[in-house]
């Protein structure tokens, strides 16, 4: 594949080491005038979600994108369906034929494993979003160690393709697949970035189960609403879940 122009009015920011990438970006945010992707070759303490640590070993990919939506909340985290789209886009172009997928809310799958993670965080004010930061993380040589039971396994794009990709060669891809999909979301809002998302998504129509603090449901993986709530089709009706692990 060509190698991707770095996308206009993005600017990026090269560290060798940080804690964390999106607690970087939040310490930067309010200096920054535009879209910016904070990108570090090694990064020590990185969060994922619920609380739970993202451990990454040398050679995986870890970058925080910061935007200023200026929008609500909700509308605004339509945004993680994008950039899994869009980290979906970029490692289909960098290792054709992987067999990748994208589960609900923001994982990229390989062959079934789990590939990488998405966190998003930010602040508002007024009901408005400040600042959003998308955290990517990618296991591209590295496999952490097993989290939780029931989980699905981690895997590396190395292990199960042997394809060996620098994280900053994937930062290029992945800046200007990004771009074109927040180009589309501002362009026709959320429906053609939902469509694409349903299109790659795992285990749509079989049985799932989501998981929060409060419980558990189980049924079939109908959709994802406009709204980005996974739905499912449960003994007692339609559910919509707006935040959960799911479980398969
Ligand atoms: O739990 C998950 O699946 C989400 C993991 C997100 C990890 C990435 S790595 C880059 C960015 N910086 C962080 O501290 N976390 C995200």
């Amino acid at each position: 594949m060509n190698d991707p122009v770095w996308p206009e009015g993005y600017g990026r920011r090269m560290l060798a080491q940080v804690d964390s990438t999106n607690a970087e970006a939040m310490r930067q945010a309010g200096g920054l005038s535009g879209p910016t992707w904070i990108f570090a070759a090694r990064q020590l303490s990185g969060r994922g979600r619920r609380g739970r640590a993202w451990r990454d070993p040398a050679g995986n990919f870890a970058a925080s994108l910061v935007l200023r939506p200026a929008e609500p909340p909700g509308q605004a985290a339509l945004r993680s369906f994008a950039a899994s789209l869009a980290l979906h886009d970029a490692l289909s172009a960098l290792v054709p034929g992987a067999e990748l997928a994208l589960k609900w809310p923001n994982d990229v799958l390989l062959s079934g494993g789990k590939l990488a993670g998405i966190l998003l965080e930010g602040s508002s004010a007024g009901g408005r979003m400040m600042h959003l930061v998308i955290g990517i993380g990618v296991n591209l040589t590295g496999v952490p160690e097993p989290g939780e039971a029931g989980a699905l396994p981690a895997v590396s794009l190395l292990s199960e393709t042997g394809a060996r990709i620098a994280p900053e060669v994937l930062l290029d891809h992945l800046a200007a697949c990004y771009a074109a999909r927040e180009a589309e979301f501002q362009a026709e809002g959320f429906a053609p970035i939902r469509a694409a998302w349903l299109a790659r998504a795992a285990r749509l129509g079989q049985e799932v189960t989501a998981r929060t603090m409060r419980g558990e449901t189980s049924g079939r993986f109908e959709t994802v609403d406009a709204g980005g709530n996974l739905v499912l089709s449960t003994a007692d009706g339609r559910r919509a879940i707006p935040a959960a692990d799911v479980y398969f």
